[in-house]
């Protein structure tokens, strides 16, 4: 192994260091009893068994633990500041216990009344585990008391009280009801994070309260976080009171790689090994990297190495966001004693999860993140550094159940260089699937109360988007169409919808329907690196020269129809789990067209309706060889004049000659640029099924 990826420059954890300028409350918790608090649990065995727990196999004495956390311990000095401020800040270490523990104190004291309690996650994994956690502590099943709300899956009944759920799943509330009267308390937790989802329901939410209490019908809101820039949110909260609860639970200490690592992928590997020598089994490592194809390279990697490495049994276990709800909770599940739990996740392990027995994070300080054309409508994706903020948060899943070391695969000076804060999404993202919610919901994008307004640009932008894909009337005067509103009734991108909604007019809506439910779950192709040939060949007889959108429509029907699911995607190197979840969301979909009247048409084998449907939603990611000709290695232009290429693994890839214009459904810049599940298309349908935009982008290119 490369000894330069030894050298970690050891130093102080300083998860303290966050510049808090606002004026404050402090509740501290008394370190003494604190620390007893901690002893005690450890002498008992609670923190440091060797067991691992899965969610739900409670082997730790949950109520001790929950004692234990500095938010339960100052409690009644928090009910204090809540029952005095209808808005409030609250700031505490991560695993202090604010999304855990605030919940269920209000709820122990009836603070809801009538109401709900709402609490916000950016992502659906921390929404559903914290509310598994929160039934087991309070002794309840999921669904009655404390329950939870993600796309395509809701856990409540009329007697839930405690919700947890995605800040996208309240924004879709948010449409039937602009007032949010079903809840009584909102707590909008890990608002550092910036989503572009939490940055409109800060909006929402306060126009809502401000409403609600002019007509005597209070709405409390509480703003959670570890990390964020208090100021600005104070001011925005018209000086709101701001908490701040001192307090940890367990120290991680932080060590930075000394040299730049050139090849993080490498790195992490080598970082694994050297750690997996030289802890102990029950040491279980959180590795963030940045996506499901990184992901699984790792993970084959690991298998492969760890058959001659000295060291425990090793159980590899991805998460990322594409996986479907049932794998990602396998992440919880207890590993046999004496193996080493290994999970590789992205960012979505980063706020909120609790991983038990996580002692060891590995962390390449980068993130995947999205970003999109003005001009073009076009969105890319990139591997960026992530902020400090982001940084102390994945340190942060390295101390929730006992001490733990967090590795950082970058230097100091590096962590130094990045940005405190992330920057908020709403700045750099695309955001016609954001007003159009806010267009439905009866606001009026132009003085809607943002903390960070978007570019005019970019609004401007956005609305013509829209426009183009005929949800609204004009960007001028922005008022849903009755296609736009049908839009809104689609949990999914509005290009999308418009897909789904365009369908009956190419006679293709069974397919339609079949393909926007398998590319909104994850890549369905299994290749491990050891056995890629065969892969290989096993996809080959899905393949359609059409493209990749085919080549997956095949693959679906195919899978539809097999009688041992299981065993076919196993013979076929197809991953079984995307593929049900892909039939699970086409089920949901399917609900929401009946109830819109819509007859289920098919094309059979015309695929050039299906392609033109889905160019009426996809308009955008249209790419061009150069003057008839690709440039280099398969090389296209995209509509704002960018070169990228078809993605090696694309069934377009090395056809001669290449065709003059592709369909793709992303660009992933990594050090090259890269088309991503792509179709050939003809040149002048664009003309045909956007004859707007076709017009627009023939002038800007
Ligand atoms: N699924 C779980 N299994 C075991 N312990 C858990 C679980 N969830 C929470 N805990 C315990 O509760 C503690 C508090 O978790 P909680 O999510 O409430 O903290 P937090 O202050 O909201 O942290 P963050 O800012 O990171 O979201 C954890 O550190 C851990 O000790």
């Amino acid at each position: 192994m490369d000894s330069k990826y030894a050298s970690y420059g050891k130093e102080k954890d300083q998860r303290n260091k966050f510049d808090i300028k606002a004026k404050k409350i402090k509740l501290s918790v008394d370190g003494n009893s604190f620390k007893n608090v901690k002893e005690n649990n450890q002498a008992n065995g609670s923190c440091n068994n060797n067991t691992v727990s899965a969610l739900n196999e409670v082997s730790e004495d949950v109520q001790d633990v929950r004692k234990s956390l500095p938010v339960y311990i100052v409690r009644n000095r928090i009910l204090e500041e809540i029952r005095k401020n209808n808005t409030m800040i609250l700031i505490g270490e991560t695993g202090s216990g604010k999304t855990t523990q605030i919940p269920q104190i209000l709820h122990e004291q009836r603070l809801e009344g009538n109401g709900a309690i709402a609490v916000t996650q950016p992502r659906r994994v921390a929404a559903i585990t914290l509310a598994l956690r929160v039934a087991t502590e309070m002794n309840t099943e999921i669904g009655s008391y404390v329950g939870y709300s993600v796309r395509f899956e809701d856990a409540t009944s009329p007697k839930t009280k405690v919700i947890y759920l995605t800040d996208g799943m309240l924004l879709r509330e948010a449409i039937i009801d602009p007032l949010l009267k079903k809840y009584s308390i909102i707590i909008l937790d890990e608002a550092h994070e910036r989503t572009v989802n939490t940055d409109v329901l800060f909006g929402i939410v306060k126009l809502a309260q401000k409403e609600r209490n002019c007509k005597g019908n209070k709405l409390k809101v509480i703003i959670m976080s570890a990390t964020m820039d208090v100021d600005t949110f104070r001011n925005y909260y018209d000086n709101c009171s701001v908490v701040y609860l001192e307090g940890r639970t367990y120290p991680v200490t932080i060590y930075h790689s000394k040299t730049k690592q050139d090849d993080y992928q490498y790195s992490v590997v080598c970082a694994i090994f050297q750690l997996h020598v030289t802890t102990p089994a029950n040491h279980h490592f959180l590795v963030f990297l940045t996506g499901q194809e990184e992901i699984e390279t790792v993970m084959a990697n690991i298998k492969q190495i760890a058959k001659e490495s000295p060291g425990p049994p090793i159980r590899v276990c991805p998460l990322y966001a594409g996986l479907p709800p049932a794998k990602q909770l396998l992440v919880w599940k207890s590993v046999p004693e004496g193996t080493r739990k290994i999970v590789l996740a992205t960012n979505i392990a980063e706020a909120s999860v609790t991983i038990p027995h996580i002692k060891c994070v590995i962390d390449t300080g980068l993130v995947k993140e999205r970003s999109w054309c003005n001009v073009t409508g076009a969105e890319r994706l990139r591997i960026v550094p992530c902020s400090q903020a982001a940084c102390w948060q994945r340190a942060g899943r390295a101390g929730r159940t006992a001490p733990g070391s967090a590795y950082r695969l970058y230097t100091n000076g590096d962590f130094k260089a990045r940005p405190q804060h992330n920057t908020p999404e709403i700045i750099r993202c695309p955001l016609a699937a954001t007003l159009l919610m806010l267009i439905a919901t009866g606001m009026e994008p132009s003085t809607f109360p943002l903390i960070d307004a978007p570019s005019p640009d970019s609004v401007q932008a956005s609305l013509i988007l829209l426009k183009e894909l005929g949800a609204i009337e004009s960007e001028n005067n922005p008022k849903l169409t009755v296609l736009g509103k049908k839009m809104t009734a689609f949990p999914i991108d509005p290009k999308y919808s418009k897909v789904i909604l365009s369908a009956p007019e190419h006679g293709c809506l069974d397919e339609a329907l079949s393909l926007v439910a398998v590319m909104s779950s994850e890549n369905v192709f299994h290749t491990p690196l050891h056995k890629r040939e065969e892969a290989v060949k096993a996809k080959q007889k899905f393949v359609s020269t059409l493209g990749d959108h085919i080549t997956l429509l095949n693959v679906f029907k195919m899978f539809c129809k097999a009688p041992l699911k299981k065993q076919w995607c196993k013979e076929n190197y197809l991953n079984h789990k995307n593929l049900s979840y892909a039939c699970d969301i086409r089920h949901q979909l399917l609900a929401i067209c009946q109830k819109l009247n819509m007859e289920v048409s098919s094309c059979g084998t015309a695929f050039d309706q299906l392609l033109k449907c889905l160019l009426s939603g996809l308009f955008t990611n249209c790419a061009w060889t150069r003057g008839g000709m690709t440039t280099g290695a398969g090389k296209y232009a995209t509509a704002s004049g960018a070169a990228a290429a078809l993605h090696p693994a694309s069934s377009l890839h090395g056809l001669r000659p290449p065709p003059p214009a592709v369909l793709y459904t992303e660009l992933l810049h990594t050090r090259r640029a890269y088309l991503l599940t792509v179709s050939a298309i003809e040149p002048h349908w664009l003309h045909q099924v956007a004859p707007e935009y076709a017009r627009r982008c023939r002038a800007n290119r």
